[in-house]
């Protein structure tokens, strides 16, 4: 406020910070209005001065209180669902292979040892029959591959929304911020334009659509919901990732093993996330926060340039993931990506076996990295082993199966004795690793503070 102006104090003018209505249902502290800033003059002020003056202010105003919390889960997969044991046969068929043999065999070998049991994918032998360009990554066949995620990949994210929206239990129209990621695709106007409409979301929805993150995009979304919905009171982010790998789809090769890590690891799915701060009670159904958002961190490890890599070609994608390399480099890391994590909390030598564990599962090499080298128990992983097993990696997307796993296994008391606090932990090209601290909902020592 100014100090020490002449003449009478005069309050100059409201200015509405926040003008969600409270028939918009959007979380409201007053009747009519989330929150104002009361501007006070003298007579001499002039309006943009006093704005001037008041900026911290009315930054402050617009700002939750609260720590953002995941509200909702949805996910969705395509119908077509693959067995990892006949699928080297469905494979070396459909690209009409099966001449290479002693390559069909080394496949069978891999498949084994990435941890997938089954996977969904919308590219179905059919459609690999229409398109034999996809066969042959040096045929071009993006604008074909472009063509069928530009309504694929919508598609699965919108059911993955309807589901989120539908466990929040309030309007599509109630959703203020979309973060959208995908690998699939490169348009622009791109999925979170479409979205609005197949939602119903407002066209003042603030979109933000991130491309090409590789595995890290689905705790990259979420970082950025934290801290929209930190920022800005009364938002509801909805968070959706969604992956369709007809762009990574090609024939085996002699010579090319990324191919059949490609083939035999990856699936096609969608997850969505609805995130915001001060969950509300009304009108009914009350908001239920399930882990609130409690910090978030990303680092680049060093030296990792080129290990993860992916561009668009003219057959697809290109790119390169170092498998050998990579369980290592994760290993070799990830314990300072947690500490680090933890230090600005206050939490200094963690013991890693008392937190719930989100961690994205590259393959089982690389759970089997993490467990050994932060001395997890064997059912510490177990959410994002499940996931993996049934769903494949699914980049982004992946983080939130596990987190729906963990939530699903916490509320029909599978996980005896979850702790309170635990992390996500999201690895993806360079090499790139997001961590994310989360605190569980609805402890019993919550519930007890919350009835007293
Ligand atoms: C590829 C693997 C499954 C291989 O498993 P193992 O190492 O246990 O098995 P292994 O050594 O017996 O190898 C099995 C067969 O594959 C061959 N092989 C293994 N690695 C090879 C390589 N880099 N180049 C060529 N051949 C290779 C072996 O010679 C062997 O052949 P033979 O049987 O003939 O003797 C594993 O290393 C793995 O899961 N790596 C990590 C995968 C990964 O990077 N995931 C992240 C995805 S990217 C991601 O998630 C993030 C993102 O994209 O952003």
């Amino acid at each position: 406020m100014p100090e020490g102006g002449e003449g009478s104090t005069s309050v100059l003018r409201i200015y509405r910070v926040h003008t969600y209505r409270r028939t918009t249902s959007v979380p409201s502290s007053n009747n009519s209005v989330t929150a104002a800033v009361v501007l006070v003059a003298t007579a001499s002020s002039k309006p943009w001065e006093v704005l001037s003056a008041n900026v911290r202010e009315i930054c402050r105003a617009q700002r939750a209180d609260g720590s953002a919390a995941v509200l909702a889960i949805g996910t969705a997969n395509p119908a077509n669902c693959v067995l990892q044991d006949e699928f080297p046969d469905f494979y070396f068929r459909a690209t009409k292979s099966d001449h290479l043999t002693s390559l069909k065999e080394k496949f069978k070998r891999v498949c084994q040892k990435l941890g997938v049991q089954k996977r969904y994918l919308h590219h179905t032998e059919e459609l690999l029959s229409a398109h034999p360009e996809f066969l042959d990554d040096s045929s071009p066949s993006l604008d074909a591959r472009l063509d069928i995620v530009k309504t694929a990949v919508p598609e699965l994210a919108e059911q993955a929304c309807r589901k989120a929206i539908a466990e929040w239990g309030r309007p599509a129209a109630d959703i203020t911020h979309l973060v959208v990621t995908t690998n699939s695709g490169a348009h622009i106007p791109g999925v979170d334009f479409r979205l609005v409409p197949l939602l119903g979301l407002r066209p003042t929805v603030r979109r933000t659509m991130l491309y090409l993150n590789g595995c890290f995009a689905g705790a990259a979304a979420l970082r950025l919901a934290r801290d929209q919905a930190e920022n800005n009171r009364g938002a509801r982010v909805l968070v959706v990732c969604a992956e369709v790998t007809v762009l990574l789809f090609n024939g085996p090769e002699e010579g090319c093993f990324q191919t059949l890590v490609n083939q035999g690891l990856f699936g096609d799915g969608a997850g969505a996330v609805i995130v915001g701060a001060e969950p509300v009670a009304a009108p009914a159904p009350a908001e239920r926060p399930l882990f609130e958002i409690v910090s978030a961190a990303q680092a680049i490890v060093p030296e990792s340039e080129g290990v993860i890599t992916m561009h668009l070609t003219r057959g697809g994608y290109g790119g390169n993931i170092s498998t050998r390399q990579v369980p290592v480099l994760i290993g070799d890391n990830i314990e300072r990506c947690l500490t680090d994590a933890f230090a600005p909390l206050g939490i200094i030598g963690a013991e890693w076996n008392d937190l719930f564990w989100d961690v994205h599962p590259g393959s089982s090499a690389i759970l089997d990295q993490v467990d050994a080298v932060l001395k997890l128990k064997p059912e510490k992983l177990a959410a994002s082993r499940r996931v993996l097993s049934e769903y494949g990696n699914m980049f982004g997307v992946t983080v939130i199966f596990v987190l729906d796993e963990l939530r699903r296994r916490m509320e029909n008391g599978e996980e005896e004795g979850t702790p309170e606090w635990g992390v996500m932990v999201a690895f993806g090209p360079g090499l790139t690793v997001e961590t994310m601290v989360l605190h569980r909902s609805g402890t019993p020592a919550e519930k007890k503070l919350a009835e007293a």
